[in-house]
């Protein structure tokens, strides 16, 4: 696990963007090998999304090649809700850059089956091979995507039932009416997450200290489903001062001189 120690979200959301730039300029996708990049929404990543589009502004990157999968929908919202996870996506990123919309991956939380859809999805992430990297965030609780506390860290694509914990977080997007919240998500599942070759989480807020804390001294646990990541080979957290709030002095101090000594530890 890398841990990447910075000040601010606005610099979190900074160095996120470069280094997702420098993997997809890396990697020189074409239309036949495009890179595969996952995607999160919520408040964490809008710093990312805004340092990306920059990026793309200043002409940095393309995304004419990237193919994206979100990590999650709700049940029940049309795409055209304000508070869709598609209309997220597109406010905040897809409509800013040049990414071609038979590339963009959402779960359809409308679909009629959503078992079906759910095995959709997995079936098309595997028909590219494997995710390149997976960006995400994480809840206060420690969840990934909408893998909520308790969940089968081998879980794939699947509906999740949402915790109250998660109903009453969101209701602010919601009119603060936690009723207005669908109860019910489509999300991928840990282990669709663990499958990505890279996987990069930011977390910022003090209200994540309890979450960064359980990733990195905790141990691996379903209750705190980041915490799975410590399986993973090249996993990436992203943090802000005071989401380290409850690391060990030991701790943060040991992960800061590996990346002041650019030796990172995998
Ligand atoms: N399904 C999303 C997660 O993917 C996200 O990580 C979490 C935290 O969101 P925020 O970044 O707004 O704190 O919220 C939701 O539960």
């Amino acid at each position: 696990m890398r841990l990447i120690p910075l000040n601010s979200s606005p610099e979190v959301g900074q160095w996120a963007a470069r280094y997702i730039v420098d993997a997809i300029n890396k990697f020189a996708p074409t239309a036949e090998r495009p890179f595969v990049l996952g995607l999160p929404t919520g408040g964490t990543p809008l710093t990312a999304y805004k340092a990306l589009i920059a990026l793309y502004n200043a002409g940095e990157v393309s995304f004419a090649n990237v193919v994206t999968f979100n990590m999650d929908e709700y049940v029940g919202l049309e795409p055209s809700h304000p508070e869709s996870y598609y209309s997220f996506m597109h406010n905040n990123f897809f409509s800013h850059v040049d990414i071609q919309e038979q590339n963009i991956n959402l779960l359809n939380g409308l679909a009629e089956d959503l078992e079906a859809e759910c095995q959709r999805f997995e079936d098309k992430i595997k028909s590219y091979g494997q995710i390149n990297l997976f960006m995400g965030g994480v809840g206060v609780d420690g969840h990934i995507a909408f893998n909520e506390p308790g969940s089968s860290l081998s879980s794939r694509t699947r509906v999740k039932t949402l915790t109250p914990d998660t109903l009453i977080a969101n209701s602010r997007f919601f009119d603060n009416d936690i009723n207005q919240v669908p109860k019910l998500a489509l999300t991928i599942g840990v282990a669709t997450l663990l499958d990505a070759k890279e996987v990069l989480i930011l977390i910022t807020g003090h209200n994540k200290a309890q979450a960064l804390q359980a990733a990195v001294e905790g141990s691996v646990n379903h209750l705190w489903t980041v915490t799975a990541l410590q399986l993973h080979q090249k996993a990436i957290l992203a943090c802000d001062a005071p989401s380290t709030m409850e690391l060990k002095v030991k701790t943060l101090k040991y992960f800061s001189e590996l990346e002041a000594e650019n030796i990172g530890n995998l």
